[in-house]
């Protein structure tokens, strides 16, 4: 496994063993079951990408490989600004050490607008799934680099039993077959190498080929302009999860306005 993602590995299991020690799984059982209905994560973006595009708009203050992205970080504002935008779904990070997210931004982005949200944090346990569902979320992260075969199929067997979707997360070839094990039809396409963040679109390019039909690719990491997206629309990506590049404009309603216009029509 790679540096970053071994690092974030060990001191997300010690933040969930403190987790669970603060409160124990009844009750984050109790909040998931007294959460606000889930709202259709995976169908909202079928739903768009079949008119135009699905965009996973992302709430991230911070990354490990960029710093700090947004001074100015207001998350029901920014969740205002990507619904005013088109955006399809919200993205929020909630881990707090290398992004500065926090659990609360995930609670009042999605209050704040009508759009499904995906807690974008790394996923090991089930107490996560349920605290994702108390936090409100409609759908985790699965990041297959970082979980095995195992506990793959248990989280997302979490996920649904919670009514919540999950975004199966690969990067190569062999990450991908070990994916299309599982249900989900959400298979993200990640184009950043979590080993070293180089972050290139041939990722996607190549691996869009090996995706099945019945699973709908979502491109993520890299995007930056309407041309990329209309190029990864011709491999077959109709939906996207993008974060900086939207993050760092002073207009976020008008900057994912004009990534959305024009959608491309064909594929390759
Ligand atoms: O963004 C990082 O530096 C990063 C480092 C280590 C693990 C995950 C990381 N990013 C998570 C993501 O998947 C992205 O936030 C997401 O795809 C959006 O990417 P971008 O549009 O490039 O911000």
């Amino acid at each position: 496994m790679s540096d970053i993602l071994e690092k974030i590995k060990t001191y997300k299991l010690e933040e969930v063993a403190n987790r669970k020690a603060a409160v124990p799984l009844d009750e984050v059982e109790a909040r998931a079951k007294a959460a606000p209905p889930t709202r259709g994560f995976a169908a909202r973006l079928s739903d768009a990408a079949r008119e135009g595009y699905g965009l996973i708009a992302e709430i991230k203050k911070a990354s490990p490989s960029k710093g700090l992205i947004r001074a100015d970080f207001d998350p029901p504002v920014l969740a205002e600004a990507y619904a005013d935008g088109g955006a399809t779904c919200l993205s929020v990070l909630t881990d707090g050490p290398s992004f500065q997210g926090d659990d609360s931004y995930l609670t009042a982005a999605r209050s704040a607008v009508d759009l499904p949200a995906l807690r974008k944090d790394f996923m090991y346990d089930t107490y996560q799934v349920a605290e994702a569902r108390a936090l409100h979320a409609d759908c985790i992260l699965i990041i297959m680099a970082s979980v095995s075969d195992a506990q793959a199929q248990e989280l997302e067997d979490a996920a649904f039993s919670w009514g919540m979707d999950a975004l199966i997360e690969v990067h190569d070839a062999a990450e991908l077959e070990r994916a299309t094990a599982l249900k989900s039809p959400l298979m993200g396409i990640n184009n950043r190498n979590l080993k070293t963040f180089e972050t290139t679109l041939d990722t996607t390019r190549t691996l869009s080929k090996l995706v099945p039909t019945d699973r709908m690719i979502v491109c993520e990491s890299g995007l930056n302009t309407p041309e990329e997206l209309a190029d990864m629309a011709r491999y077959g990506a109709r939906t996207f999860l993008i974060g900086e590049s939207l993050m760092r404009q002073d207009d976020v309603a008008a900057a994912t306005r004009t990534l959305l216009a024009n959608p491309a029509t064909g594929m390759m």
